[in-house]
């Protein structure tokens, strides 16, 4: 069977574009010699070929500027202001913006930008609009308020669509509303509190740090976390644990002593999965930086092919034993299909989904999505909360006290003493909006639109229908004129002192870690949840935590030129870099000290 990548598509796609004008042109000349006995030299012929491409692309660019700006016009409205690159295209921005990406910190170059241009501005890479903001009023209009003119788009889905198929996280329209409604109902407040799932896989984390801890060595916190929130996802949402906390955990590249590795079976499978798991999100992640030329990358095969044979050779089983159970229910008159709300207990996502369909595409397409969804968004904001611990003793003894003080040194928290603790959630909120997980978003307009203008003495900005509208909360949750002059200090107060008011209770559009409307994360609860339990139980068998930095491999240290920097970065003892979520680049290693419980 011929197998076509998705760089020899793309290449195939292309010539048969490229190449349609030129064909057109030379049986139209055939034609006008034959019927008009009019020959046409053979160099006129080959030259008005070469170039009718670029002509009429360069004829299309033209007429189409001139087209928006008489609409922006007619609608009282102005073109968005643009970066001016050096290069044709501008293909120069998108280079500097990639090597920014790769060595900078997230969104450098941007804040630059902002000062001259403002909060929007079109990025216009190779004439196509790209209208980028960090505005709250036009992150709202996205969102929430003119939701329905704006969809994740065809080329965020034909990108993304190997690994996430049409689950809700990939998918428009009726489809994504279908994948939503499907899910909802599972993401009950009972649900959600399943603590005792949690503890069990908390108890095994907490259990390696302290042996590491005891062994005089430091652990990477970030692939602890990563571990802990696959092992706990698996077992929510398949009933089946990956069991990835057993897989044997990474040693510091200057350990002191490395033991030799004895994995069982169930332990190399674990951490097999887990590979192919990261890596086939690295690989969609990649892709969006690429642009719509990404399959040039992959022009000898599918890059998230293997990684996603594994994934699925995992996943595949589950689901079909899932629905030869329901099978089998359903003859015996057992079930029925059950309306929206009737989600029973013990039951998984997968028990819960296939009484709604029994498409294995569909189901694998969702239970993927969640997974992908809730499990390195929850595992990188506790890595952060325990870099800011680590960096802030002040707000870690504080927070240590409200632990203490509410939940006690060894109990179970609860749903309730977890709702009342608002210093907890304070710290939780304030490393969310300092590291959003996911920084940077995109949508595209279906239909031409204005946005109000940041500056309200020119008129609103003109958006063409179809245009890519990249937003950053990031950039959004650190602007001095939304949170105040601090508001690149970490300092959870602002969530619960007057700044609260003066801020955040004017306009909640400036703080969207979980973003808004429709699409509002479905996990928000699940993972406020989640993280308050496991930092509960950290802070309770710890009672220091510090980093050590001599761990991180050099390479992935935050360069000693940041030093210099404005704001935050010129602090920074992690380098925070991004693939499809942020994290911390290279890990992050600390130590921790052993509270003493007994008292
Ligand atoms: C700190 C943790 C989390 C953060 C910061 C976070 C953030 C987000 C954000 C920003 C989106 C919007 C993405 C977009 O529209 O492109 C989203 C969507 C989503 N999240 Fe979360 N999330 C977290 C945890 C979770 C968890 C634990 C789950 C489930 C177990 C989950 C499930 C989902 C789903 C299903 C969507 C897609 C919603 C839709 O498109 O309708 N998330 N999340």
């Amino acid at each position: 069977m011929v197998v076509v990548t998705p760089g020899i598509d793309f290449i195939a796609r292309g010539l048969v574009i490229v190449g349609i004008p030129p064909a057109l042109l030379v049986i139209a000349a055939r034609s006008l010699a034959a019927s008009y006995n009019f020959p046409i030299p053979t160099w006129v012929l080959v030259t008005t070929s070469l170039l009718i491409v670029p002509l009429l692309s360069a004829a299309h660019i033209v007429t189409t500027s001139f087209a928006k700006r008489r609409r922006a016009a007619a609608l009282g409205a102005r073109l968005a202001p643009e970066i001016e690159g050096t290069a044709i295209g501008n293909l120069d921005m998108l280079k500097k913006m990639r090597t920014l990406w790769e060595t900078g910190y997230p969104a450098d170059g941007m804040m630059e930008t902002f000062g001259e241009k403002g909060p929007a501005f079109n990025m216009r890479i190779m004439w196509s609009d790209l209208i980028f903001t960090a505005h709250p009023d036009h992150i709202k209009l996205i969102l929430a308020t003119d939701f329905n003119n704006y969809v994740k788009g065809s080329r965020f889905h034909k990108t993304m669509f190997s690994v996430l198929g049409s689950g809700v996280f990939n998918s428009d329209g009726d489809m994504w509303k279908f994948h939503r409604s499907m899910t909802r109902p599972f993401f009950t407040r009972d649900r959600i509190s399943d603590f005792e799932l949690f503890d069990r896989h908390a108890d095994t984390a907490i259990a390696h740090i302290k042996e590491r801890m005891r062994s005089g060595q430091p652990i990477d916190f970030q692939d602890l976390m990563s571990r802990f929130t696959l092992d706990s996802a698996s077992e929510f949402l398949f009933g089946t644990c990956v069991h990835s906390l057993t897989a044997g955990l990474p040693y510091p590249h200057n350990a002191s002593y490395v033991p030799p590795e004895s994995k069982t079976p169930q332990a190399a499978r674990a951490d097999q999965f887990a590979r192919a798991f990261l890596e086939s999100q690295e690989v969609i992640s990649s892709r969006e930086r690429y642009g719509w030329i990404w399959p040039l990358a992959e022009i000898w095969g599918d890059k998230t092919k293997e990684p996603m044979k594994i994934v699925n050779a995992y996943l595949d089983p589950i689901i079909q034993e899932a629905i030869e159970k329901q099978k089998a229910a359903a003859k015996t008159e057992q079930f029925e299909k059950k309306a929206e709300s009737n989600v029973t207990d013990g039951e998984t996502l997968i028990d819960h989904l296939v009484r709604l369909s029994s498409d294995p595409v569909v189901l694998r397409d969702e239970t993927l999505n969640i997974m992908i969804a809730g499990r390195d968004t929850t595992a990188a904001t506790l890595t952060f909360i325990v870099y800011f611990l680590a960096m802030y003793p002040a707000v870690f003894k504080r927070l240590r006290e409200e632990i203490l003080d509410k939940v006690g040194p060894t109990e179970r928290p609860g749903y309730d003493d977890i709702k009342d603790m608002k210093y907890l959630r304070a710290v939780i909120n304030e490393t969310l909006r300092l590291f959003p997980i996911v920084p940077f978003n995109t949508r595209e307009a279906i239909n031409e639109t204005t946005w109000p203008s940041p500056d309200p003495t020119k008129k609103p900005i003109y958006i063409p229908a179809g245009t890519k509208v990249p937003y950053s909360v990031f950039l959004m949750h650190r602007r001095k004129d939304l949170w105040g002059p601090d508001a690149e200090e970490f300092d959870p107060d602002r969530f619960l002192d007057e700044r609260l008011k003066k801020y955040l209770m004017k306009n909640a559009f400036i703080f969207l870690p979980f973003n808004a409307g429709p699409r509002i994360c479905l996990g928000q609860q699940f993972a406020y949840n989640e993280m308050s339990f496991m930092v509960i139980r950290f802070l309770q068998q710890f009672s220091s935590i510090s980093l050590d930095e001599d761990a991180v491999p050099p390479e992935s240290r935050p360069p000693a030129e940041w030093a210099q920097a404005a704001g935050r970065k010129s602090i920074e003892r992690v380098w925070p870099k991004i693939h499809l979520t942020m994290y911390a680049s290279g890990g992050l290693w600390v130590r921790m000290k052993e509270a003493d419980t007994s008292a």
